[in-house]
């Protein structure tokens, strides 16, 4: 299955970003955690009007997203659904807002991505992913960084680029949305793994084949559920299984680590204080593997490990015992 084509025809056209960015734009954050404030803040630098909602905050959601040029989402993945229909039931979504979905999940309720919870529900309206290799605490700092804003809307994507594109955060722009949202939800269950393989010190050898073994994995999934196998090697997939994997800003790959070295979930989840999407990724992701018969063996022994039924330790024999076979790719 591949995304739907492009609306507009402008692809081979090059837009001045600096013409772009005198217009001022109305912006919409909702959710001020980690990833939306970091997202504000650029969007704030480059001039424009930034207003953030959480369901915390005093403004209310019909005030936030009043004259909105831009509306963004930045919320956890189990907020997603909810927000989607309180957008389209409780308030008056401006008729030509761009919505942004910034968010690395799956909804555990119907396995839908973010991006197609939005599509469904605001069929008019463009709807961009914006993903990639971006852990917030080195954005927040000003260090370099790229993304991709994914659109079958090309226009859309370009404005958004425009939006939050500065000398530190350079951003592309792609066709796929489904494969650029898919890759940066599903290297989140990888992350764990990885987690797991420096929390029991197995070294970098060990490190390097998980990641290689990870992207056939990935992209069978990743392509049966509508992305394009070559987004998968791009920013959103391997640049950010890179980032997610090698970090220990990473709250995916703490938690992998964190279980290898002896802790509890709820314990690690609770020192976090934030949001680890691969932990319901991966109960969302073997749910669609088991029904649709897709071979993910690692992220199946990250499932089994996050719900108690296997040790790290054996969760590792069991991926080293597997039949031995050809490299070659087996993507689909
Ligand atoms: N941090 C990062 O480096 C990056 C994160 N992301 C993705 O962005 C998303 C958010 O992550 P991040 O900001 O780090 O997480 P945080 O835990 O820091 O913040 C989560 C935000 O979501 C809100 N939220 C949670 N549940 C609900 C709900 N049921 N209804 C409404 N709002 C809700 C929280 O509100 P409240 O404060 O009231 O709980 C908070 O504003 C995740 O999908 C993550 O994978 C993507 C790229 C980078
Ligand atoms: O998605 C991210 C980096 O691109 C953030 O990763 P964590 O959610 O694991 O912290």
């Amino acid at each position: 299955m591949v995304s739907a084509p492009i609306k507009s025809a402008q692809s081979a056209k090059v837009i001045s970003n600096a013409a772009l960015k005198t217009q001022t734009v109305n912006l919409t954050v909702l959710g001020a955690g980690a990833w939306g404030s970091a997202l504000a803040a650029l969007a704030s630098r480059n001039q424009h009007n930034v207003s953030v909602w959480s369901r915390r905050s005093e403004l209310s959601l019909a005030d936030a997203v009043k004259g909105a040029d831009v509306i963004l989402s930045a919320i956890s993945m189990k907020g997603v659904a909810e927000l989607a229909n309180r957008l389209n039931t409780e308030v008056a979504v401006p008729e030509s807002a761009i919505i942004v979905t910034a968010t690395k999940g799956l909804d555990p309720a119907t396995t839908r991505t973010p991006s197609q919870i939005f599509t469904e529900t605001f069929p008019t309206h463009p709807v961009v992913v914006l993903s990639g290799p971006n852990l917030s605490k080195e954005i927040e700092k000003g260090l370099p960084a790229a993304t991709v804003v994914a659109s079958t809307d090309e226009a859309a994507a370009t404005q958004v680029q425009t939006l939050f594109a500065s000398d530190s955060f350079r951003i592309y722009t792609s066709p796929d949305p489904l494969g650029a949202e898919l890759g940066g939800t599903l290297k989140n269950v990888i992350a764990i793994a990885v987690g797991v393989c420096d929390g029991l010190n197995l070294g970098t050898n060990a490190k390097a084949a998980l990641m290689t073994r990870a992207m056939p994995e990935v992209i069978r999934i990743g392509t049966h559920l509508g992305g394009q196998t070559e987004t998968f090697f791009g920013l959103s997939g391997l640049g950010d299984m890179l980032a997610t994997c090698t970090s220990v800003l990473s709250r995916n790959y703490r938690v992998g680590y964190g279980l290898a070295v002896g802790k509890k979930l709820e314990q690690i989840l609770a020192e976090l204080g934030s949001t680890a999407e691969g932990v319901n990724t991966a109960n969302v992701l073997i749910e669609i593997a088991n029904r649709e018969e897709i071979p993910v063996p690692i992220s199946r022994q990250v499932h089994r490990l996050l719900n108690g039924k296997i040790t790290p330790q054996e969760a590792v024999e069991a991926l080293m015992e597997r039949d031995l076979k050809p490299e070659v790719c087996d993507l689909f």
